[in-house]
């Protein structure tokens, strides 16, 4: 049957469309039955015939609109003149106009003479289109330009109109469309595994250092921000910083908030220069212990916020400058000197490492400013009270420390310095002078710790450079644990995180990394070394003071 359905169909589409009777209900229609071999045809199939006519029409009539997009609404043609070349873009709104008033106010701007909306009302019409904004530009009326008009010869305008009124507006430049607020995100962001995001669809996704663009803080909650590098510029929501910190707050451990040696905090300074791998042999429990206390209440200090999102601004390096300083920060053991040497090796040329000073005595195997610089304690002291240097700390009765004059001896042969200080006087450099970039070397998981240090020795007494030892399960554990902490106290400040599992796959990291950094025009550099007052960006959404 449905052949012939669909075969008469078509017979009745060409005819045009069928009208009903004046009296139109069902029995009265007429529907050119006739066409139809009524007498072969049961009253069932007349009723099928009459629904699938009926339905069938319907849908044939739905398909045509589809087609011609005639559903679209059509705007009013823009006349011509109205807006000169290179002015800026109008937008044409049509607002239903109703017995209620349109709920905005207009008036002559006194300097450029224009006609723009002074207050839109909450909860009027024209508050409701959201289509209508204080400081938008009135070009039009219903077609009628009202650009050299006054605000009392529109108003008569607008009451004559009934039904659809149309308004020509060039919209006002908004505070918050100017923000222009790059960040360097301090966590990786997933919406896909974020159940309290309003809508994934609309979120982005970033990983930990990915530079976003800000585009919008109007939302306490959701910021829309867009990736500044990478293909998809679509501007997508992002936690807001003050939403991301009530999350880290929730997730954080209370001891994180109670130091438990708080009085022993400062009296730690661990030397630089040495080899790591020294201070780790020297480890007694007490010091473990300290340094444990150290972390949280430094961490306390430093890290009242949780770290979020880091204000960047973009930098473009001269090839004057392109050689910098390179901070390496870890736990202890981690492998900061064994990348250091590989570097070192790689490219003598091009690297360079600052040479640790100290007071004791050299030995015959020696070298003065190879191993060391070594010094008087009088010279010594003397570069602590002139703040020369970055790290300083004592041993067995000696100073050892790494001064500010052998990291600017190492930059000016024109060379990468590699420096390894304690993250905790990272701030020293971490300025435009020195415009470091960051590199926290991690251990891996404890399972390929155990894996790749197996055959690992290292040297536990600075003084005696033959007594090495292998790695226990306790040098594993706090290695994560240090890690962790300095991850979360000094995040902010990494540019690079590279966890060295396999030692040749950090090393080739490393160094395309460094390579990367060397050949980049732009690198983003935290706005804080260039701006100590609020930005502008700061000063338009009242956020990022300080660190984030
Ligand atoms: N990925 C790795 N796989 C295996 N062994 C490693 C790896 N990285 C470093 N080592 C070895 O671990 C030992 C300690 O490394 P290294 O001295 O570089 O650590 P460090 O971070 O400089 O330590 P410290 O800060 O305490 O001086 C060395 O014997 C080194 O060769």
């Amino acid at each position: 049957v449905s052949p012939q359905i669909h075969e008469r169909l078509r017979h009745f589409v060409k005819r045009g469309p069928l009208t009903p009777l004046p009296n139109s209900n069902l029995h009265a229609y007429t529907f050119e039955i006739d066409c139809l071999d009524v007498a072969r045809q049961t009253i069932i199939f007349h009723l099928a015939l009459w629904f699938c006519y009926f339905f069938g029409q319907s849908l044939l009539y739905v398909h045509d609109v589809v087609a011609q997009r005639a559903y679209e609404p059509t705007l009013p043609q823009v006349p011509e003149g109205i807006i000169d070349e290179g002015e800026d873009s109008v937008k044409i709104v049509s607002l239903v106009k109703t017995k209620e008033p349109l709920g905005a106010t207009i008036k002559r701007d006194q300097s450029t003479g224009a006609i723009v909306v002074a207050r839109v009302m909450r909860g009027g019409a024209a508050h409701k289109s959201g289509l209508i904004h204080e400081g938008d530009e009135l070009k039009e009326v219903n077609g009628v330009a009202v650009d050299r008009r006054k605000p009392k010869e529109i108003l008569p305008l607008l009451a004559r109109s009934r039904g659809d009124v149309t308004f020509t507006i060039v919209p006002a430049f908004s505070e918050q469309e100017e923000l222009s607020l790059f960040v360097r995100a301090l966590f990786d962001y997933s919406p896909s595994e974020d159940p309290a995001v309003p809508c994934k669809d609309a979120a982005i996704a970033f990983k930990r250092g990915d530079i976003l663009q800000i585009v919008t803080t109007e939302d306490d909650t959701w910021w829309q921000a867009c990736h500044v590098s990478g293909s998809n510029a679509r501007a997508g929501l992002i936690p807001s910083q003050q939403l991301q910190e009530r999350r880290v707050a929730l997730q954080r451990p209370q001891t994180f908030l109670k130091p438990l040696f708080p009085s022993l905090s400062l009296s730690l300074t661990i030397p630089a220069g040495l080899r790591k791998s020294f201070r780790l042999g020297k480890k007694s429990n007490w010091v473990k212990e300290a340094a444990r206390s150290k972390r949280w209440s430094s961490g306390v200090q430093e890290s009242i916020c949780p770290p979020t999102y880091i204000e960047v601004i973009p930098y473009r390096q001269d090839s004057e400058e392109r050689h910098r300083l390179v901070v390496l920060v870890g736990p202890s053991g981690v492998g900061i000197n064994e990348l250091k040497r590989r570097l070192l090796l790689s490219d003598p040329d091009l690297y360079g490492t600052s040479i640790p000073y100290t007071t004791r005595e050299k030995r015959s195997q020696e070298t003065e400013g190879m191993d060391y610089h070594f010094v008087s304690v009088h010279k010594f002291e003397e570069d602590i009270l002139n703040r020369r240097f970055i790290d300083y700390g004592t041993y067995r009765g000696h100073y050892y420390g790494t001064s500010l004059n052998s990291v600017y001896r190492v930059m000016a042969e024109g060379k990468v310095c590699l420096l390894d200080v304690h993250p905790c006087k990272l701030k020293r450099v971490y300025t435009l002078e020195f415009k470091p970039y960051v590199v926290f070397v991690k251990p891996p998981r404890i399972e390929e710790l155990r894996l790749t240090r197996r055959r690992a020795k290292f040297i536990c007494d600075e003084e005696d450079p033959n007594q090495v030892r292998m790695f226990s399960e306790e040098d594993f554990e706090d290695m994560i644990d240090s890690a962790e902490t300095t991850e979360a106290q000094h995040g902010h400040m990494f540019d690079k995180v590279i966890v060295n599992g396999d030692v040749a796959v950090a090393f080739g990291e490393l160094k395309a990394d460094l390579q990367r950094l060397r050949e980049a025009a732009v690198r983003w550099i935290p706005a804080e070394w260039l701006c100590s007052s609020p930005t502008k960006a700061r000063r338009s959404c009242g956020l990022l003071a300080g660190w984030i």
